[in-house]
């Protein structure tokens, strides 16, 4: 029988994830919320608000009926933002009779718990009603998958069979998807990511240049290493897609909703504008406090995660962090 996916979610990576299945030939039961965006990309083809510039298969198809689309599918993946993930999947688990695949692609810590999102989706979703929970990460705009754009992804769970499960859902042509045992680590780089990536587009917003570019990816993958490694990551996770892979995506592209973020950050704008007006998720910024909090719980340094702390939640001066990192005691690498 040919697989059903409900994807659980419809922004910008919910609807690149869709027509990705929808292209490999699978029945998407595409959810989303809202019945006016629904309307949109069943008549019009199109997601204005979060992929102005895309255009959807004809005949792909969104829903608004959680039900009937949990019910019928036997693979579930949540791709809203994190702070959406425990209600969501309390309301999913309410509609599962029979065991699904549990996947996510969101990238974040939930705030005041400081918890992955497999660890929230095994809180929320009973052990009889899921096989597996697998975390799909890694360097992957939304706009660049829209267009084919060639793009490596990593599929991470326990459960090495699910992994690739999830593996030969999504590779095709031009969207290839490899497998990890580490979900821990790949779900930790995919979060922490997000923090540096808003540090790379300050220091570009304040007109630094490449080699601070640089210089804030590498001791950036440094520091969410060093945490990583003290939760119980594998190191060589971090040197994988969900680590400097995605690294790379989201601190040199001004398609990252992050990187923008601390790009207006660094030309002064306040953070409550710059949210408000950007409309979409900007995953970094809620877990830049819940990062910080577990740097202090395991006793880890992590200047850059603590520099974007003291900009966002106690309105330092985003310069005057920044040439404070400069001014540290000398250290060994
Ligand atoms: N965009 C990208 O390129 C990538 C994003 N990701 C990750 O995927 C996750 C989702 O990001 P993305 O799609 O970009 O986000 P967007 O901001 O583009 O869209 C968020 C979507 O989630 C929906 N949503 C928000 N809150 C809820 C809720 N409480 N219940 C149900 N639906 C909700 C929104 O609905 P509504 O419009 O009604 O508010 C919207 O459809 C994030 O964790 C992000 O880090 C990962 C890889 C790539
Ligand atoms: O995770 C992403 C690419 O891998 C998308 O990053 P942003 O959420 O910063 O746009």
């Amino acid at each position: 029988m040919q697989k059903q996916v409900a994807v659980l979610g419809a922004g910008s990576w919910g609807t690149a994830l869709s027509k990705v299945l929808h292209e490999n030939g699978y029945s998407v039961n595409f959810w989303s919320r809202n019945q006016d965006q629904v309307d949109e990309i069943n008549q019009y083809h199109t997601n204005k608000k979060y992929l102005p510039d895309s255009v959807l298969p004809e005949k792909f198809r969104a829903t608004s009926d959680l039900k009937t689309a949990i019910q019928t599918a036997q693979v579930i993946i949540f791709v809203v933002p994190t702070k959406a993930i425990r209600d969501l999947a309390n309301q999913v688990a309410e509609f599962i009779s029979e065991p699904k695949l549990i996947v996510h692609a969101s990238k974040g810590l939930e705030q005041l718990t400081h918890k992955r999102i497999s660890t929230i989706l095994e809180e929320e979703i009973p052990i009889k009603k899921r096989t597996a929970i697998v975390a799909l990460s890694g360097p992957s705009h939304a706009e660049e998958v829209m267009a084919n754009d060639l793009t490596t992804i990593t599929a991470a769970s326990e459960d090495e069979e699910s992994a690739k499960t999830v593996q030969g859902l999504f590779i095709n042509d031009y969207f290839r998807v490899y497998t990890n045992k580490d979900i821990l680590g790949v779900e930790i780089g995919a979060a922490l990511k997000n923090i540096i990536a808003v540090g790379a587009g300050a220091i570009s917003g304040m007109g630094f240049g490449d080699n601070a570019k640089a210089a804030l990816v590498t001791r950036g993958l440094a520091e969410i290493t060093r945490l990583g490694v003290a939760m119980g990551a594998d190191p060589l996770t971090f040197m994988g897609l969900s680590g400097v892979g995605d690294l790379i995506v989201t601190c040199t592209s001004p398609h990252s909703r992050n990187w923008r973020a601390g790009h207006l950050l660094g030309e002064g704008q306040e953070i409550d504008t710059i949210l408000t007006e950007m409309g979409m998720v900007v995953e970094g910024i809620s877990t830049t406090k819940a990062a910080f909090e577990l740097s202090q719980e395991y006793n880890i340094d992590m200047p850059i995660t603590d520099a974007i702390y003291k900009v966002v939640y106690e309105d330092a001066e985003v310069k005057y962090v920044i040439l404070k990192l400069m001014q540290r005691e000398g250290k060994s690498e």
